[in-house]
């Protein structure tokens, strides 16, 4: 039977009734229970991160809201055997295939397919665009900006391609291209991309089982190999579709990047890294998981997406131990995909992105800012982890999503609206 406790004694009331569920859900299994979703709450003034002591090491979570289904993830990994120290649980964390979105942890033997997630090396990009600024951005330039784009980068269905999907392109979903202006009016662009490759959805565990590999293993050497292999490849597709970016902002505007200054970073991934080690006082290296989180190391830069409608955020990390150095890698998902088609109303899709040029399509709809946290409580869960220095506001999207897609997708809510009809 499982220790797991809240160390914080004014941690709210709720909290405690999770933990009395949970301790009853690892002896019973009861699906009944665990279908059921109780989050985790505590009071927004409790001091971050939370310390959840489990059977295995402790969680600390930044975060003052966690759906009890990404926390019985979390618990499974530290209570599984692999993780060392403790498991960190990023801001933005949500329930993840496996594992958690906005894990961290470290392991001195095992590495984890799916911490890793289904996104391999999926990550962002971004850089300024020297001398270009909001008052010499001419209005007509933001919609043949965002043409351009969408005739030169290949998104959604048209990025795909066997068995790997075609270099300089985009993916679909949430990835996007965006071009953003910062609290010195300075114009950027960014762009959040694809993964190497998609691990086969037949390849997935179930929600909740937690599967590794021992590093010393052929599977998990094979794995380290492959892993690294579609790191590259990520990293090459978002420094490709950066150039092209970048021709398309300096033929439709005269202005160049500066690419001194362009930040590349992936946030699906594990690698070896030197970790303090407070219970024996010394640093070791070991191999880190980052399932949806930002590496943040002292001084280094990161970039924090919001959505579609609220822009993002570049970062500089504070070196903190007890995140394994690290911060969220976006606002984390409020709403289901589902949940958001049914809740949010078109017009107030619309409105969230006026002034913003973009595509409004229905189909879009899952993607509009209300599916997504907010992001100012996300940044002050983690002021502790990273600092802000440029706060990027959107003036233009494209998001992964084609033309086909999106005939595909008004079929299919075509043929669903009959059905309903007929019943
Ligand atoms: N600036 C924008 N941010 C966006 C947009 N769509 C999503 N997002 C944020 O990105 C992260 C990435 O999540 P991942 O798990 O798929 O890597 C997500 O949590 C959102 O906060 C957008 O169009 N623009
Ligand atoms: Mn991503």
């Amino acid at each position: 039977m499982t220790n797991t406790s809240f160390s914080d004694a004014s941690l709210s009331l709720e909290i405690r009734a999770l933990h009395t569920r949970r301790k009853k859900l690892s002896v019973t299994q009861d699906s009944e229970i665990y279908s059921k979703k109780q989050p985790l709450l505590a009071n927004a003034s409790v001091s971050l991160p939370l310390i959840i002591q489990t059977a295995g090491v402790p969680i600390h979570v930044y975060t003052h809201s966690l759906e009890s289904e990404a926390l019985q993830q979390l618990i499974t990994l530290a209570e599984s055997g692999i993780a060392e120290e403790f498991v960190a649980c990023m801001p933005d964390a949500h329930v993840g295939v496996g594992a958690t979105i906005g894990t961290v942890f470290a392991s001195r033997s095992h590495i984890s397919p799916y911490a890793v997630g289904s996104d391999i090396g999926c990550g962002m990009c971004a850089v300024p665009i020297q001398g270009l600024t909001i008052s010499n951005l001419k209005k007509k330039w933001k919609t043949e900006i965002q043409q351009s784009i969408k005739q030169r980068i290949p998104t959604g269905h048209d990025s795909r391609s066997k068995p790997y999907p075609k270099l300089g392109t985009l993916g679909s979903g949430n990835h996007f291209i965006e071009v953003l202006y910062d609290e010195t009016e300075q114009i950027w662009v960014m762009l959040h991309s694809l993964a190497g490759k998609q691990m086969k959805k037949k390849c997935l565990p179930i929600k909740n089982e937690l599967k590794y590999l021992s590093i010393e293993s052929q599977e998990g050497q094979d794995y380290l190999l492959d892993m690294n292999w579609c790191l590259n490849y990520a990293k090459q597709n978002r420094s490709i579709m950066m150039t092209i970016l970048c021709d398309i902002m300096k033929q439709v505007t005269g202005y160049s990047a500066d690419k001194s200054r362009i930040v590349n970073i992936h946030h699906n991934y594990c690698q070896t890294e030197d970790v303090y080690i407070e219970s024996k006082n010394t640093t070791e290296t070991l191999y880190i998981t980052r399932k949806g989180a930002t590496s943040a190391r002292k001084g280094q830069l990161g970039i924090i997406p919001g959505s579609m409608g609220e822009g993002s955020f570049i970062v500089e990390g504070l070196g903190d131990p007890k995140s394994f150095y690290s911060c969220s890698h976006g606002a984390g998902r409020l709403l289901s995909r589902t949940e958001a088609m049914k809740n949010i109303s078109q017009e107030d899709f619309e409105n969230a992105m006026s002034g913003i040029t973009c595509d409004v399509n229905a189909a879009l709809r899952d993607e509009c800012p209300q599916a997504y946290k907010d992001l100012t409580i996300v940044m002050a869960n983690q002021s502790s982890l990273t600092r802000v220095v440029h706060r990027l506001k959107p003036l233009v999207n494209v998001k992964g999503i084609s033309a086909r897609n999106i005939r595909t997708r008004e079929k299919k809510s075509k043929k669903h609206r009959e059905f309903f009809m007929t019943m």
